[in-house]
């Protein structure tokens, strides 16, 4: 453990989210005492743009902590205690493929789930080992890397294998966003419940749903058979999510639980569970990629622009359960607090029936030197044979990202459950090297007309 004040590097620095963060941190500068932030992107035009911003909040709460923006790993993470990683490799305009891709072989386009997400893993495992190096280099010895950047899944499961011992944990907000929404329905904070949960990232089940030791989900599948993880007023529980994408992703937990009522799914389900239906209602020509720079990104940066021109800073950004819940895991690394969270680390052993070194999500107690899970013991059939299923794909695209495979990553694809057919599966994944050919090791056939490719 080290004693504070700390320093905190932030990485992708540019993000959207780097304000809305920094706000939580000086809302929590007495619990989690911080020197000095500093910035890093390799981007360093965007995170100009948004840095005064990100300035502005800091000094409505501090003179005295230090701010840095850079785009030089030395400064950025020379004596560094604590990174927070944000990055978007391939920044909004790849997103857009991801998600385009896919959508013109009538196939899920999304950010994270399907074919979008296996692309963007494809781009971000090899950058987020060169962060891990480059803080490895610089940053204190016992400093923690705290990944947000996605598919969260994805990018664990390559650091897993390629930087076994590296002090990162990584985290994702839709469990703590849902309890959010569960709070709201349930008349309390988040904070006041205590939840159990098992799958991988973007892929998992809340079993239970306990205030003061009582299980609300009852009383919770009564509420979503009416209206979904909503309240009745949708914009009331998430001010952030009113995009009609989102408002739609909520509602959407009502029919999968019509089908199976037994424990609530993660809102990502609905990619793997209602494929059809999602196609049905994306529009090919304008995705969340396209929603989020018109929305987001937009106001966010008329608002810097707004800004730098009278020195006003209007309402741009939300402070909500993701700057919140990066701070509590911080906080509990920083102070050895136990704290219970919802993360992701290796399996060993507590879902009896996955993999011992799968990459599961599932409450765990946050220590100073890391994550302890808890035993969540067998899961049901159905559960274990959806969760193997997407867990090989993301691990076959690790492996494809490693070796350069392309049939590897052609194996990824197919095995997805997003994905109907080996000739879709083919289709998109050979689109998708054309447009990221930027950002993808190249993947070689080991195969070819029937052959062995000779090295
Ligand atoms: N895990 C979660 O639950 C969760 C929740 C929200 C957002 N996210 C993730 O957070 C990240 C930021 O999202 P956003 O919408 O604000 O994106 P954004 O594009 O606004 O910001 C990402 C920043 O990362 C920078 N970047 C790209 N590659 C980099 C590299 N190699 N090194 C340093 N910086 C790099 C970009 O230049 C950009 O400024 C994304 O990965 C997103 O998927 C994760
Ligand atoms: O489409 P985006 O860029 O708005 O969001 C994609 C991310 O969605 C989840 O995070 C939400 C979170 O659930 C919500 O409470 C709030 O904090 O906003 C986040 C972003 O909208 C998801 O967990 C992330 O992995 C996605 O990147
Ligand atoms: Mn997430």
């Amino acid at each position: 453990m080290f004693t504070p004040p700390f320093i905190l590097s932030i990485a992708g620095g540019g993000s959207t989210y780097t304000p809305g963060i920094v706000k939580s941190l000086m809302v929590r500068l007495e619990d989690f005492p911080l020197a000095e932030i500093r910035l890093y992107d390799i981007d360093a035009g965007r995170q100009d743009t948004i840095a005064p911003v990100v300035e502005k909040v800091i000094r409505d709460h501090s003179q005295s902590i230090k701010f840095t923006v850079t785009s030089d790993p030395e400064v950025a993470f020379s004596g560094a205690h604590f990174v927070f990683a944000q990055m978007r490799v391939g920044q909004y305009k790849m997103r857009e493929q991801d998600e385009k891709i896919p959508l013109r072989h009538g196939v899920v386009g999304q950010e994270t789930c399907g074919p979008g997400g296996l692309a963007y893993g494809l781009r971000t495992i090899l950058p987020m080992v060169e962060l891990i190096d480059m803080v490895g280099r610089y940053a204190h010895e016992k400093a923690w890397i705290v990944n947000y950047s996605n598919p969260a899944a994805i990018v664990a499961e390559g650091v897993r294998r390629l930087r076994p011992d590296a002090r990162v944990l990584n985290i994702c907000d839709m469990p703590v966003a849902a309890m959010r929404n569960m709070g709201a329905i349930l008349g309390v904070d988040r904070h006041k419940l205590e939840v159990d949960y098992f799958g991988l990232n973007h892929f998992g089940w809340f079993t239970r749903v306990l205030v003061d030791g009582e299980d609300k989900l009852p009383e919770l599948r009564r509420h979503i058979a009416k209206f979904g993880l909503l309240t009745e007023d949708a914009a009331k529980t998430d001010p952030q999510h009113s995009d009609p994408s989102w408002v739609k992703t909520w509602r959407n937990i009502k029919p999968i639980m019509d089908n199976f009522p037994e424990y609530l799914p993660n809102p990502y389900l609905q990619y793997y569970l209602m494929p059809n239906q999602i196609v049905e209602h994306q529009n090919p020509d304008y995705t969340r990629a396209n929603e989020v720079m018109n929305g987001r990104e937009k106001k966010l940066f008329a608002a810097a622009e707004e800004y730098k021109r009278t020195g006003i800073l209007p309402d741009a950004f939300h402070v909500g359960v993701h700057g919140e819940f990066i701070v509590e895991v911080a906080r509990s690394l920083a102070f050895n607090l136990r704290q219970r969270h919802l993360v992701m680390v290796e399996n060993q052993g507590a879902i009896v029936n996955l993999p011992y070194d799968a990459v599961v999500e599932v409450p765990a107690y946050i220590t100073s030197e890391g994550p302890e899970p808890i035993r969540i013991g067998q899961v049901p059939l159905f559960h274990q044979t959806l969760l193997q299923q997407q867990l090989a794909s993301e691990q076959l695209l690790v492996e494809a990202t490693i070796e350069g495979s392309y049939e590897k990553a052609l194996q990824a694809f197919t095995l997805n459950r997003t994905v109907p057919t080996m000739e879709h599966a083919k289709a998109i994944l050979d689109e998708m090297i054309e447009a990221n050919r930027e950002y993808w090791p190249a993947l070689q056939q080991a195969w070819q007309d029937g052959e062995a490719v000779k090295k």
